[in-house]
């Protein structure tokens, strides 16, 4: 058994990990934990998450870095600035740490200043995390010790578009265009005026400064334009992505290059003429794709949807784990 710990266990993402990790039958979920001063500490999950009743009765406990060594892995659904604090620490007694939060998803330390507001404490960590996008880093996730699971909204562009990349569809002077829209529960479960439900109707946010831009873009090798959307519903993300083609692309060579997904992983592609709904993706591990080409304009739109909590986060994080551990892609 592989022995899991959850810091930040009453967070949105933290207890769906920490259920998902409960569940499986080759890890232990050994110890959930909550900031020293947390509201929430000492009591079970599942009196937080009733759900959770007879699957995850542990209690939260205030953060310790002494028990939390004990565990062969440690997931940090916390905020950005608390994963940088901890994660050093952790590695440093050898626990495999799996980073939920934006801090290690930059291999350059002045992008963090720039887009989260902090310097990390151990510039030099990240220079060694490996972005865990299941379904394109299983061979680098397999021997790492710091993995920086993807933000949501990367996530569901990502998976739309690095196949495009890595096959030398995009035209190389083009800027494709991502509009995606979010959830709610995107924001985290503590409250905020906001993010308050009779205040969120549909509107754009974060344009041409959001700090999933650059993620994408590190990742991609290749620049977009990106902007995220706050929806009046719960769970789930879709993305809708305007792509310029390279010259001479033809369906033959999209339907190829999203054949990567044929055989594993949780990207499933839509037949033809469908597309992706949020309500398909809630509450589900998977990312469903569609996508349609205009060859002589040289314009492919791809839609892509995730639930933000699962792939974008929590079941995305435990398909790391299960990579790291030799445990299987959990396909
Ligand atoms: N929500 C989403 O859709 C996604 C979130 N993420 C990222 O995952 C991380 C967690 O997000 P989310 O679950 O939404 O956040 P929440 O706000 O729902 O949960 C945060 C958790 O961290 C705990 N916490 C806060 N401060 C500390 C501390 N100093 N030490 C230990 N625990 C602490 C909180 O408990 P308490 O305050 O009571 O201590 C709570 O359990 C964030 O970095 C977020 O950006 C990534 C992808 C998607
Ligand atoms: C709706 C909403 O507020 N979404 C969050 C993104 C989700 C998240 O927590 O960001 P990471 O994936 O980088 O951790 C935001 O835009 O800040």
């Amino acid at each position: 058994m592989v022995r899991v710990s959850v810091v930040g266990g009453s967070g949105y993402t933290g207890a769906i990990l920490a259920k998902l990790i409960a569940q499986h039958p080759h890890l232990q979920l050994s110890g959930l934990y909550v900031s020293p001063g947390s509201a929430d500490r000492d009591r079970l999950l599942s009196s937080l998450y009733p759900e959770l009743i007879g699957i995850v009765d542990l209690p939260l406990q205030g953060l310790d870095l002494d028990a939390l060594t004990q565990a062969d892995a440690v997931c940090l659904a916390t905020d950005h600035a608390v994963s940088a604090e901890l994660a050093p620490k952790l590695l440093a007694q050898g626990v495999v740490v799996f980073d939920l939060s934006g801090a290690h998803r930059f291999r350059d330390p002045s992008l963090l200043p720039q887009f989260y507001g902090f310097e990390h404490p151990v510039p030099a960590c990240l220079s060694g995390a490996v972005y865990g996008l299941a379904e394109h880093a299983e061979q680098a996730l397999s021997d790492a010790s710091l993995i920086a699971v993807p933000g949501c909204y990367p996530t569901a562009s990502l998976l739309a578009l690095m196949p495009l990349k890595v096959n030398g569809l995009i035209a190389h002077d083009g800027v494709p265009v991502i509009n995606a829209v979010s959830g709610v529960s995107g924001a985290g479960r503590k409250a905020a005026l906001n993010t308050s439900f009779c205040q969120v109707s549909l509107t754009p946010y974060g344009v041409l400064g959001h700090r999933h831009q650059p993620e994408i873009e590190s990742q991609l090798d290749h620049p977009v334009v990106f902007t995220p959307h706050l929806g009046a519903f719960k769970r789930g993300i879709l993305a809708t992505i305007t792509v310029p083609m390279a010259e001479g692309v033809g369906e033959t060579e999209v339907r190829a290059a999203y054949g990567c997904y044929d055989t594993a992983g949780k990207v499933h592609l839509l037949p033809q003429g469908e597309w992706p709904k949020v309500d398909d993706v809630a509450g589900s591990d998977r990312c469903l794709l569609a996508w349609k080409l205009d060859s002589q304009r040289r314009i492919l739109v791809v839609a892509s949807a995730i639930d933000n909590l699962m792939k974008g986060a929590a079941s995305q994080a435990l398909q790391c784990i299960l990579i790291r551990f030799g445990l299987g892609v959990s396909a």
